[in-house]
């Protein structure tokens, strides 16, 4: 069974999506957008430190390693932080794209368990774009990028200003966040668009 949802329908006028042309190259890593983000952050000791690289088109490949502090069952990944790693690399491409947006909606199926120490190698795309609406399917695999499929999502991403993390996040992070020049760069780089 495929939990896709009319919501994630795109509409009849939806178009293909463009790859910015300063996109890094297929094979190149994404790096992360934010050192502290749960899902990609490199300063976040919690987080799930997703790798993501870039694919043809706009698409992505990247690889989450399950931990101890990952489980739900005992030795098993906890459900929702699949949809987390899912979620990441969905929202990875964005950075292909050069447009900053948030996840809508996102919609998970777990097809088998994944046990903790296990590698899930993730596969992401964007499949159109309808205006501020950006649809993407993922999907993850355990034992190589060609191994059977353990989760899979699709997802609904709406763009946004640079102002929706500004108006919204904690004064003190988004402070830090301005004060620092790499993080401001990659804001910046959101923002100028063709
Ligand atoms: C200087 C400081 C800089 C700091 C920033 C640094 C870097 C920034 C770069 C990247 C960071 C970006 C993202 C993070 C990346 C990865 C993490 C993974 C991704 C996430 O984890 S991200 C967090 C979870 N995410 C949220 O925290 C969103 C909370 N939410 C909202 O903030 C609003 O809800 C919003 C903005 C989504 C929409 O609000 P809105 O007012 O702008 O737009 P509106 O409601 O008009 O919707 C417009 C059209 O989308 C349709 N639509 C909307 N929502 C829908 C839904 N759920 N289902 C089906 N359709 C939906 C409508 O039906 C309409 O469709 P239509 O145009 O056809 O009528």
């Amino acid at each position: 069974m495929r939990g896709t949802s009319a919501a994630l329908q795109p509409p009849a006028d939806a178009t293909a999506p463009v790859r910015h042309p300063e996109a890094p190259a297929p094979g190149e890593l994404l790096g992360a957008h934010y050192g502290q983000c749960f899902g990609c952050g490199g300063e976040q000791p919690h987080g799930l430190h997703l790798e993501a690289r870039a694919g043809e088109g706009v698409s992505l490949t990247a690889e989450f390693t399950v931990k101890i502090a990952h489980q739900g069952a005992p030795g098993l990944a906890h459900g929702g932080i699949l949809a987390s790693a899912l979620d990441e690399a969905l929202g990875s491409l964005n950075w292909l794209l050069r447009t900053i947006a948030v996840t809508g909606r996102l919609e998970t199926d777990f097809v088998r368990p994944v046990p903790v120490d296990a590698v899930l190698h993730l596969q992401a795309e964007v499949t159109a774009v309808a205006g501020r609406k950006i649809y993407a399917t993922a999907t993850g695999r355990i034992g190589g990028p060609d191994g059977p499929l353990a989760v899979r999502a699709d997802a609904l991403f709406i763009e946004v200003k640079v102002d929706h993390f500004i108006d919204h996040g904690r004064q003190e992070e988004i402070q830090a966040a301005m004060d620092d020049p790499d993080q401001f760069r990659r804001a910046r780089a959101f923002e100028v668009n063709p």
